[in-house]
């Protein structure tokens, strides 16, 4: 079943107010598309995994995946596309904060993209179905980085610049190999497999009860 944007919201919000926190799927959604990116590369030992992050809840999902990817022993580097100030929601400083604590993940933050290293795989996590309008900077820099970069690039819930309701896509959008979308799968989404590429929808722990009404 394919729901609209604003029934994901309204599901969204309605399971927090149940007391299931969107901490709590924040959490959920990173570690799950953490299980299908380690589960089609094998391993990401040592591995140079590049995560650009969104100052919405996009981001967080990323700034989750970070620390999954961390215990996973990949070499993870955080791309805050802003200043930390700016992070928007309590779920995603939550979130900063943790990985403030863990040297094993490095944090970078502003619009110079140059790294010491040629990324094994990047990870964005800029915009999800918060999008609206043509892509502003710096979020418009990082997603054409990520398209002319060659290696493994996944995106958190929808590639960046890619309408999860519509289907359209903004002036530019990643072109990404994997897309893991969370809950259940956005009207647009899977119109653009040549942006997705392999497709998953992941369960986060939303108590059913948080659809009544809605869908
Ligand atoms: N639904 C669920 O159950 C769950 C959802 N989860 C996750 O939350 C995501 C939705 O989070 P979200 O609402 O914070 O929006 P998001 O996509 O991060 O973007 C907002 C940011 O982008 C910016 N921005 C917008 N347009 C722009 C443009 N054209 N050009 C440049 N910037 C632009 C905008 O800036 P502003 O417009 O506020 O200035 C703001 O900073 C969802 O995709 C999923 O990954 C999970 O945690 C699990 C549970
Ligand atoms: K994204």
């Amino acid at each position: 079943m394919e729901i609209t944007v604003d029934q994901m919201y309204r599901i969204e919000n309605k399971g927090h107010d149940m007391g299931f926190l969107k901490k709590f799927m924040m959490e959920n959604a990173g570690a799950a598309s953490v299980r299908r990116l380690v589960d089609k590369l094998g391993s990401v030992e040592s591995k140079h995994i590049l995560i650009f992050v969104g100052l919405g809840n996009n981001g967080g999902d990323g700034l989750v995946m970070a620390r999954h990817l961390a215990g996973y022993g990949a070499k993870v580097t955080v791309m805050l596309l802003g200043t930390p100030e700016k992070i928007k929601t309590e779920e995603s400083n939550w979130n900063w904060s943790i990985l403030q604590k863990m040297p094993s993940v490095k944090l970078t933050t502003g619009d110079s993209f140059n790294f010491d290293f040629k990324p094994d795989v990047i990870v964005d996590g800029i915009l999800g179905t918060g999008i609206s309008g043509e892509i502003r900077e710096p979020y418009a820099s990082a997603i054409n980085f990520i398209n002319e970069i060659d290696c493994y690039k996944f995106a958190v819930d929808v590639p960046s610049g890619l309408d999860p309701q519509t289907g359209e896509t903004a002036n530019i959008c990643t072109k990404c190999d994997m897309t893991v979308t969370f809950h259940k799968m956005k009207q647009g989404i899977p119109k653009r497999k040549d942006l997705t590429g392999e497709l998953y929808v992941e369960k986060i722990g939303i108590p059913p009860e948080a659809e009544e009404g809605i869908l």
